[in-house]
């Protein structure tokens, strides 16, 4: 059998070009084989081209960084149980029946069990009136097992979501939703309490790849109260320039190329392409939609807000859906949790 390599493959074959069997692209670096048909003589043919293919984005893991992030809860969990014997609690309303919000929830309680958080579920029906979960927030608040407590979102469409969340004591505020805790992270020379999960997960995940911050030019798609509006008040807060799209923002492209990093979430698949990006850009996707795609095993893909094969071929780095931001949203709650436990009873050793 003739095997021919490549060193400096003179088509410019870039390997996120091919897909290997299961269909996936193929890393940037690594050696393709192409099978050739059996020649007359009898003799088939394998071409092995390692590939000298210009850069692709780095992967940003976020899978991996959680987990290194729950390894570190674990054991401070533990050295304080230890030291004064409290363990951390997390307290989780959900009402309804939403079924993204119940695979949300019981991810976080598995969670919160692999690093020996304590965490009380508490499930109410839709037609729960506003009260009734005002009246479990304040059972919670003067709960004192109970450290962090989290309201799930979205909340059914009679609530009142604001009340809600201003009801959640601020000491216990996890989830950083609390307009006082919002409101510290707005003002210069305040500190929040706690800092919404999923736009702290964004910026650790840019502090854990060292990727710089200060003085870059940075463009956040969406200004929502969890993720896009936070997001840019913590970009701010680094150092960074800051802009904002949103639905009214006209000719987003333009404004988006001028990106040193890159925040969507607004969760419209593939909604930011490769020529909305500018080279060597840094790309974090929050967006995260379930698309039908009957071959899949559930029969729904994740799909980000950007079109990910265009955006690795010009970007320096990218978070993937999944794996990237998702799980770091759990890790920055488990993490929060525990600061609150280490805060309410002065535990700081
Ligand atoms: N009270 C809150 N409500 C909501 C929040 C929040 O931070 N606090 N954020 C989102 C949902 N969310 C957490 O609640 C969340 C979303 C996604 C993930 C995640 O790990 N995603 C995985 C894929 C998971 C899957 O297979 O479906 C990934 O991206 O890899 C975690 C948490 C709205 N509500
Ligand atoms: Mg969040």
């Amino acid at each position: 059998m003739a095997s021919i390599i490549f060193t400096d493959c003179p088509m410019m074959l870039r390997p996120f070009h091919l897909k290997g069997r299961n269909g996936a692209f193929l890393p940037r670096s690594c050696v393709v084989k192409l099978s050739l048909p059996t020649t007359a003589s009898g003799r088939g043919c394998t071409l092995s081209i390692r590939s000298s293919s210009p850069p692709s984005a780095i992967v940003i893991d976020g899978k991996a960084e959680a987990k290194k992030i729950r390894d570190e809860i674990k054991t401070e969990v533990s050295r304080m149980k230890e030291s004064i014997g409290v363990v951390p609690g997390l307290a989780v309303i959900l009402v309804g029946e939403n079924e993204e919000s119940a695979t949300y929830v019981r991810n976080k309680k598995k969670a919160c069990d692999s690093v020996g958080i304590q965490s009380f579920e508490l499930l109410l029906p839709e037609y729960s009136s506003e009260e009734e979960v005002l009246k479990s927030v304040s059972g919670f608040n003067n709960d004192p097992c109970v450290h962090g407590i989290l309201v799930q979102l979205p909340l059914p469409s009679h609530m009142d979501e604001q009340n809600i969340l201003n009801a959640v004591r601020i000491e216990k505020d996890v989830d950083g939703f609390n307009p006082l805790n919002i409101g510290r992270l707005a003002m210069r020379g305040r500190e929040p309490l706690f800092v919404p999960c999923t736009p702290k997960g964004c910026i650790e995940l840019l502090h854990r790849y060292n990727i710089g911050i200060k003085g870059k030019r940075a463009v956040v798609i969406g200004r929502s109260n969890i993720v896009g509006m936070p997001a840019a008040l913590l970009l701010q807060r680094e150092d960074a320039t800051v802009s904002i799209i949103h639905s009214r923002t006209n000719n987003p492209e333009e404004i988006t190329r001028q990106a040193d990093i890159l925040i969507s979430a607004v969760g419209k698949p593939n909604m930011v392409r490769g020529s909305w990006i500018k080279p060597g850009a840094v790309i974090i996707d929050v967006g995260i939609k379930r698309v039908e795609d009957p071959s899949a095993p559930h029969g729904y893909r994740l799909v980000g807000d950007v079109c990910y094969e265009e955006a690795c071929r010009v970007a320096s780095a990218i978070t993937p859906v999944p794996a990237g931001v998702g799980p770091m949203t759990i890790a920055m709650l488990l993490s929060n949790t525990l600061t609150s436990a280490k805060r309410i009873h002065n535990f700081f050793q």
